[in-house]
């Protein structure tokens, strides 16, 4: 219950329209009993009074009450379609503010199928009970509460006869929705490992392709789809056993009420009209108890459903600012990390009292073997986690004390593979500033290089990349990561050198590019490339999460350690490349 009034806020701006559609839809259920009330009088006005004047004024107020109640519920409809989209727009646009502010930590521990899942299944199931199920509840209510209020009026006994088998049906309804509630967890569950695998595979089809692993893949999807299946399929069970076991139950009843109200008829005692009336009513009553069994299930389920979604809503970013974060001014770009040690989690430290620093506009090449600790360097650099101890600083300034955004609007990442999004090319630059104007983005553009390719594609910086657009190569696409850097203007940059080569003239014009983007400012590469190092003002050798050796190309070439050995080996690589 507790999520349930968490979600209150979140509902509170569309009360008065849901105040307003349960109003429409009690009007139309109150119309309903008074409908069924003058077929029972139009019944007496048919078959013991014969007067036919009477039964065509019935019959006219009839015909005006059911187009009444035509006209009230179009505007219930449309009102609670209205509230249930924009409510469950602002739910979603809520979760993703919050998951867009949850820090990397977060994200490595999760599957994005997972998160997918929770932000459109989940939200979905939340949807229906949050605005469906409270304007049928008030449907129902009035249909309840009327129903029951007429039957005592004109018949307590067996009024009295038909709420005994009350208990008995929530009884009913309580113990299916117990299982209901287990098993629509297990389906949701299955569904989100199904999206998890659909978005595993099809964003990494060229891995799966190439390691022949389809018929693999399409198993693991068989097997989880069967899982979700039987799941289902018991879930079907309990439904089919459930409602005819509530249909029986409430005809019983209507079968008790017409054996002793025909009684009843038979001496005289009650009008045939009214006991027609009496039997309709009983008969509508199925309609709330029928309600009841269908919310509670909804309930449990939603119960799952909201469970999913507050787990993200309660999770806090590891890294935000904290409460005397201040505005970092404009920077000058002197890095330093000073006895830095990390952990990601409790298992494992993976840096050790790591000390470095960068003067502004001075190049850093980060070396050092796979897992040694580079991109987490960087990862700590950008603040997308905090050290675990020891310090980060930019002229002087505590990362952890200056404002996110005033750091990350002076630093640029260009990551290994570079991510473009949806849209144009132009779009894809101006990624890097958002008021920049064409021009600017033609300038950064030219800076990187990129303008020349570009303005050989058929649509020019208009050509939609990603999907359904243009594919580009490996060359290209970072020539565009490197004018969206170029057009960030960052004081500080972060390089994660692409390992993948790339034929010599496409490497040329890369390197070219970074060059010019890479000029006077303060800049962390993580180098791959012997080019890139040797160009360093100073060169970083981590190994095993330390710093092992400093200093330049030269004197680290002569100190014939780690670095010497690596060097030896990446010439030699190059080597073999350009021959
Ligand atoms: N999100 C994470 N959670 C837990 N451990 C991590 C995480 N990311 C990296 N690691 C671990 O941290 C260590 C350092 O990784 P890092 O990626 O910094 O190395 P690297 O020097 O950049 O390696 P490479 O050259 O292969 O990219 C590795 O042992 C890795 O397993």
């Amino acid at each position: 219950m507790k999520y349930y009034r968490r979600f209150l806020p979140f509902l509170k701006p569309y009360l008065p329209r849901m105040l307003a559609a349960a109003g429409l839809v009690a009007v139309v259920a109150l119309i309903n009993l008074v409908l069924i009330r003058l077929v029972g009088r139009l019944w007496d006005v048919v078959t013991v009074q014969r007067n036919e004047t009477e039964m065509n004024h019935l019959l006219a107020l009839f015909l005006l009450l059911v187009l009444a109640q035509g006209i009230f519920s179009v505007g219930h409809g449309y009102l609670a379609a209205w509230i249930s989209q924009h409510l469950t727009a602002d739910f979603r646009r809520h979760v993703f503010r919050h998951l867009q502010s949850l820090s990397l930590g977060f994200f490595a521990k999760r599957r994005t199928g997972e998160l997918l899942s929770r932000l459109m299944n989940d939200i979905g199931v939340i949807q229906n009970i949050a605005t469906d199920t409270p304007i049928d509840l008030a449907k129902q209510a009035v249909t309840l509460i009327g129903g029951i209020a007429f039957l005592l009026v004109t018949n307590w006994q067996l009024c009295v006869l038909i709420l005994l088998l009350l208990p008995a049906l929530v009884l009913v309804a309580k113990f299916f929705g117990r299982r209901l509630k287990r098993l629509s967890t297990a389906i949701q569950d299955r569904t989100a490992t199904l999206s998890t695998i659909i978005e595993e595979v099809l964003s990494g089809i060229r891995v799966v392709k190439s390691f022949v692993r389809t018929s693999w893949e399409e198993a693991r999807f068989a097997a989880t789809l069967n899982a979700a299946v039987r799941v289902a399929l018991k879930r079907a069970v309990v439904m089919a056993v459930f409602v005819p076991t509530i249909t029986l139950l409430t005809f019983a009843a209507g079968a008790a009420v017409l054996w002793y109200g025909g009684r009843q008829v038979i001496q005289g005692q009650v009008s045939p009209g009214d006991l027609f009336a009496f039997v309709l009513f009983a008969g509508i009553l199925i309609g709330p108890f029928g309600a009841a069994a269908r919310v509670f299930a909804q309930i449990k389920e939603a119960q799952g459903a909201m469970q999913r979604v507050f787990e993200i809503l309660d999770t806090q970013p590891e890294v935000s600012d904290g409460p005397d974060a201040q505005d970092l001014p404009p920077v000058r770009g002197q890095m330093r990390l000073q006895h830095v040690s990390f952990q990601y989690d409790s298992r494992q430290v993976i840096l050790h009292d790591v000390s470095l620093e960068a003067n502004p506009g001075e190049v850093v090449a980060l070396v050092g073997p796979t897992g040694a600790g580079k991109t987490t360097v960087i990862n700590l650099l950008h603040r997308f986690y905090d050290p675990s101890g020891g310090a980060i600083t930019v002229d002087g300034h505590d990362l952890r004390h200056v404002r996110l955004d005033s750091w990350y609007r002076q630093v640029a990442l260009v990551p290994q593979e570079t991510v473009l999004f949806g849209g144009t090319i132009l779009d894809n630059i101006r990624y890097g500033r958002e008021d920049a104007t064409e021009a600017d983005v033609l300038a950064a553009s030219e800076a990187a290089l990129a303008d020349e390719f570009i303005t050989r594609l058929p649509d020019g910086y208009q050509t939609v990349v990603g999907e359904k657009g243009v594919n580009l190569s490996g060359g290209q696409r970072q020539r565009i990561a490197i004018a969206r850097a170029i057009l960030k203007n960052p004081r500080v940059l972060l390089l994660d050198e692409a390992t993948s080569a790339l034929d010599t003239e496409s490497e040329r014009l890369v390197q070219q590019a970074l060059d010019r983007l890479m000029a006077g400012r303060t800049t962390f590469v993580v180098a791959h490339r012997l080019t890139t190092v040797q160009k360093a003002h100073r060169i970083i050798v981590l190994d095993k999460g330390a710093v092992v050796e400093s200093g330049t190309h030269a004197e680290l070439i002569e100190r014939r350690g780690l670095y010497h050995y690596l060097a030896t080996l990446r010439q030699t690589e190059d080597e073999l490349r350009s021959a």
